[in-house]
C-alpha cells in the first residue's frame, strides 16, 4: 500500500510555538509577570531552576524566526499571546508596547504568505489575576473574555483562526491537582472548578468573537486515547476511567453540554453541582477542535491510585520518547476517527504533535535526529490515513518549530526542528526540517 497520503489543496502546514516557551524577556516594555514566570522563578519547582527569561530570546529575534519558518515553506504559525504583555494587570489598561510585538508579528507572517494562528491562553495567566484567585475566581472567564475582545479588535482584520485556550486539561490538573505546573496548587478540590471555569472562558470569547469575529475560532485539547494494558475486567474499567478523566471531560461538555458521568465518582466531594445554564453556555459551537495528540495511555489498575484507581505505565517493549511517552501514530489516527465517528465529525487541526529525543550534538552545524524524522513520518502518515476515511481535518502544526522552554522539564527536553540552546541562541537546523520541508512542498509523505 503506498504510504503517499496526498493532503487536500489548501491544507495547512504549520509549526507551534508558545510565548513563554519562546520569547523570553518576559517583562520588556512594561510587560506583566505570569504564574509561569512566579513559578519558574521558585527554586526546586523547574529542571535545573531553569526559567523562560531567556528561552529562544523570540521576543528580539522574531524577525529572524519569521525567516526560519519562511525557509520551511510553511504556509500557517500557530503561536500564543502573552496576556501580561497586552495586559500587565491582567485588565483594563492596554500596554501598547507588549500589543505592537504581535502587530509587527503578524505583518511579516503575511508578508511571507503564512497564516497566524493564535492561541490566547497557553498557560501564563498575569499574577496580579491569580492574585485575585486566577481561575479559581468565578470572575476569570469575564476577564479571558475582556482580554479576548483587545486582541480580536486589534488582530481579527489578519488572522486566519483563533485558539482560545490551549489544553485546559493540563493547565487544570498538572497547575492545581497535581501541582507541577504554575501555579503549582495540589488541591483535590480546585481541578474541577478550574476546568469548569477554562471551559466557560473559552465559552465567552467565542459569544464576544460571534459578535465581532469574522473568522474562525476553537480550542486545543491535548487527547490521549486509553488503552488496558491487560484484558482483565478491572484494567478494562481503569481505562474507560481514564479516557473520562484526559479526554471526555472536556470533549462531552463542549460537544453535548455535560460532564461525563463519571466525574463525579472520580472526584467525589470534590466534584461541584455544576449550573446546567453553565453547560449550556460551555456548548457553543466552536469552529473548530484543535487536538494536540503525542502519544497514547497504557492503563492498569491501580486502587492505591487517588482519583482515578488507574495509573498510566511506561511499556517496555515499545518504542517511546525522551518524555517517557510511547510512540503510537496508530492513536492519532484512532483519535481523529473518534471526533468523527462519536462527535460529529467537526472541522479539526492537528494544533500540536511532535517528539522529544536525546537529540545527538551538532556536527558541522547540523543535527542528525532520524529518531524526529521517523516519528513525525509515521504520525503525518497517520493524519492522512484518518483522511482517507473521511475525517474533516484541515491542518497540522508540528510542535514546536525550536527547542524551547519544556515546562517544567526546563530546557532538558528538545521538541524542535532547529536546536536552540539559551545562552547562544543560534538556529541549528535538524534533520526533520528538511524532512518537514520536503512534506510540504509535496503536499504529502510520498515514498
Ligand atoms: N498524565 N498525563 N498526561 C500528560 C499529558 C500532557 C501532554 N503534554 C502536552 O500535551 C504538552 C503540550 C503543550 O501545549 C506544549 O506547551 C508542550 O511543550 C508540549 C510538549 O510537552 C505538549
Amino acid at each position: 500500500m503506498s504510504t503517499d497520503h496526498a493532503f487536500p489543496p489548501g491544507f495547512l502546514w504549520g509549526a507551534a510555538t508558545s510565548a513563554y516557551q519562546i520569547e523570553g524577556d518576559p517583562l520588556a516594555d512594561g510587560a506583566g509577570p505570569s504564574i509561569w514566570h512566579r513559578f519558574s522563578h521558585t527554586p526546586g519547582r523547574v529542571a535545573g531552576n531553569a526559567t523562560g527569561d531567556l528561552a529562544c530570546d523570540h521576543y528580539h529575534r522574531a524577525q529572524e524566526d519569521v525567516a526560519l519558518m519562511a525557509n520551511l515553506g510553511l504556509n500557517a504559525y500557530r503561536f500564543s499571546i502573552a496576556w501580561g504583555r497586552v495586559l500587565p494587570d491582567g485588565r483594563g489598561r492596554v500596554n501598547q508596547r507588549g500589543l505592537d510585538f504581535y502587530q509587527r508579528l503578524v505583518d511579516r507572517l503575511l508578508e511571507q504568505d503564512i497564516q497566524p494562528m493564535i492561541t490566547l491562553y497557553h498557560w501564563d495567566l498575569p499574577t496580579a489575576l491569580h492574585d485575585r484567585g486566577g481561575w479559581l475566581n468565578p470572575e476569570s472567564p469575564a476577564w479571558f473574555a475582556d482580554y479576548a475582545q483587545v486582541l480580536f479588535r486589534a488582530l481579527d482584520d489578519r488572522v486566519a483562526a483563533w485558539v482560545t485556550i490551549n489544553e485546559p486539561w493540563v493547565a487544570a490538573v498538572l497547575g492545581h491537582l497535581e501541582g507541577v505546573h504554575a501555579p503549582g496548587h495540589a488541591d483535590a478540590f480546585e481541578a474541577a472548578r478550574v476546568t469548569h471555569h477554562l471551559l466557560l472562558a473559552h465559552a465567552e470569547a467565542c459569544a464576544v468573537y460571534r459578535a465581532i469575529g469574522a473568522h474562525q475560532i476553537g480550542i486545543a485539547l491535548n487527547l490521549e486515547p486509553q488503552y488496558p494494558a491487560s484484558d482483565s475486567a478491572a484494567d478494562r474499567a481503569a481505562a474507560d476511567r481514564r479516557d473520562a478523566f484526559i479526554n471526555r471531560w472536556l470533549l462531552d461538555p463542549l460537544f453535548f453540554g455535560r460532564y461525563p458521568e463519571a466525574m463525579p465518582a472520580i472526584f467525589g466531594p470534590a466534584w461541584p453541582d455544576f449550573p446546567s445554564a453553565d453547560l449550556e453556555r460551555i456548548r457553543r459551537p466552536a469552529d473548530f477542535i484543535g487536538v494536540n495528540y503525542y502519544s497514547r495511555g497504557w492503563v492498569q489498575a491501580d486502587p492505591s491510585a487517588w482519583p482515578l484507581g488507574a495509573t498510566r505505565i511506561q511499556r517496555t517493549d515499545a518504542p517511546s520518547t525522551a518524555m517517557g511517552w510511547e510512540v503510537y501514530p496508530n492513536g492519532l489516527t484512532e483519535t481523529l476517527l473518534r471526533l468523527k465517528t462519536q462527535y460529529g465529525n467537526p472541522p479539526a487541526y492537528i494544533t500540536e504533535n511532535g517528539a522529544a529525543f536525546e537529540d545527538p550534538a551538532p556536527v558541522e552545524d547540523r543535527v542528525e535526529d532520524a529518531h524526529r524524522v521517523a516519528y513525525l513520518r509515521d504520525h503525518i502518515t497517520a493524519a492522512g490515513a484518518a483522511l482517507q476515511e473521511g475525517v474533516n481535518l484541515r491542518g497540522y502544526f508540528l510542535w514546536s518549530l525550536l527547542d524551547n522552554f519544556e515546562w517544567a522539564e526546563g530546557y532538558t527536553k528538545r521538541f524542535g526542528l532547529y536546536r536552540v540552546d539559551p545562552e547562544e541562541q543560534r538556529r541549528i537546523p535538524k534533520a526533520s526540517a528538511d524532512f518537514y520541508r520536503k512534506v510540504i512542498a509535496s503536499n504529502g509523505v510520498g515514498m
